[in-house]
């Protein structure tokens, strides 16, 4: 659990992060979302020191940050950001054992370690372990640096703008990845991102940030529904509201009964996708597919009926 209240800091007399309060749920995964300049990595990194608070406090399971020194702290709270920041002359392995080498773990430990994150994370041990940074792809790199993040097993990870420089496809990978490891860690998250679909995606709470101020902290189906002011609606544009809704839902969770032709699409698909799919291919409804057999169809009305203000 993270307890962050009243949280402020100041740069020459001017608040870039001011009076904020929220909490993360052991377990879930908080967004902060806001524009340019709006404070979010400045919070994020209040959470582990790299920025001292100017006032407030935060609290891990009870304990306020400010009672150990900053390196300790910083060892059992994993941190990784975009562009990765491996270091370019440590092999892959080096580089996921920063962490444990600093904390003593023995080699046989460390080495096991490494090949259960590789392995975690689709990197074939034996091919990556020796491979020095320049040798991988900006994807992989990107999950090398997370697996980096989470190497002393840490209950809390701090991830800022971590898919930030990846191209879609290896975006919508890494994000479903990271929800997959994240699910089996049990880890809490605080995710700092500018893109309101990737919050809405992967928080559990989203933190939305203007001018230093958190707006409103609250589900993405709340957020979705019943923005607090005017600056959450520009956030979420209002013209997409409706879509973001569908997003939120699989097409397995809104399958019925009945016939449905053509390509089927998988229960795990989101509505949006769904609806986009029936659109395009003049259908009124899909087939779904679950682990190979058809379970049922989603149409048309089942996804509109998702789609309007709750
Ligand atoms: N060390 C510093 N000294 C003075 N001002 C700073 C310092 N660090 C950040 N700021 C200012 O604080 C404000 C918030 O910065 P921060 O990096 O937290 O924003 P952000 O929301 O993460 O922005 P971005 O999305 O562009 O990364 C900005 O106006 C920035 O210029």
């Amino acid at each position: 659990m993270i307890e962050i209240e009243n949280l402020s800091k100041h740069y020459d007399g001017r608040a870039v992060v001011d009076d904020v309060t929220l909490a993360v749920a052991d377990g879930e995964i908080a967004a902060i979302v806001g524009t340019s300049g709006s404070g979010k990595t400045t919070l994020l990194r209040m959470i582990n020191r790299l920025v001292e608070p100017t006032s407030g406090t935060v609290r891990i399971d009870g304990r306020d940050i400010l009672d150990q020194p900053p390196y300790q702290l910083r060892r059992q709270i994993g941190y990784a950001i975009q562009g990765h920041g491996l270091f370019p002359h440590h092999d892959v392995a080096r580089n996921i054992a920063t962490v444990p080498r600093l904390l003593g773990w023995d080699k046989a430990k460390i080495a096991a370690r490494v090949d259960e994150l590789l392995t975690l994370f689709q990197l074939e041990p034996e091919a990556y372990r020796h491979r020095m940074p320049h040798e991988l792809s900006g994807g992989q790199k990107q999950r090398v640096g997370v697996a980096r993040a989470l190497a002393a097993g840490p209950a809390v990870l701090l991830m800022d703008e971590p898919f930030g420089a990846l191209d879609p496809i290896i975006r919508a990978k890494a994000q479903e990845d990271l929800l997959d490891i994240q699910r089996r860690l049990g880890t809490t998250i605080v995710l700092v991102t500018h893109d309101m679909d990737e919050a809405i995606k992967l928080g559990n709470k989203i933190a939305v940030m203007s001018d230093g101020k958190v707006r409103q902290y609250a589900a993405p189906e709340e957020i979705i529904a019943a923005p607090a002011d005017d600056f959450v609606l520009a956030m979420l544009g209002s013209g997409d509201r409706a879509f973001r809704l569908l997003s939120l839902k699989t097409a397995g969770q809104a399958v019925g009964p009945g016939p449905a032709d053509g390509k089927p699409i998988t229960a795990a698909a989101s509505l949006r996708e769904a609806y986009a799919e029936m659109l395009w291919s003049r259908r009124e409804a899909l087939p779904v597919e679950r682990d190979g057999a058809i379970v049922g169809r989603v149409t048309r009305a089942a996804c509109e009926a998702e789609a309007t203000r709750p």
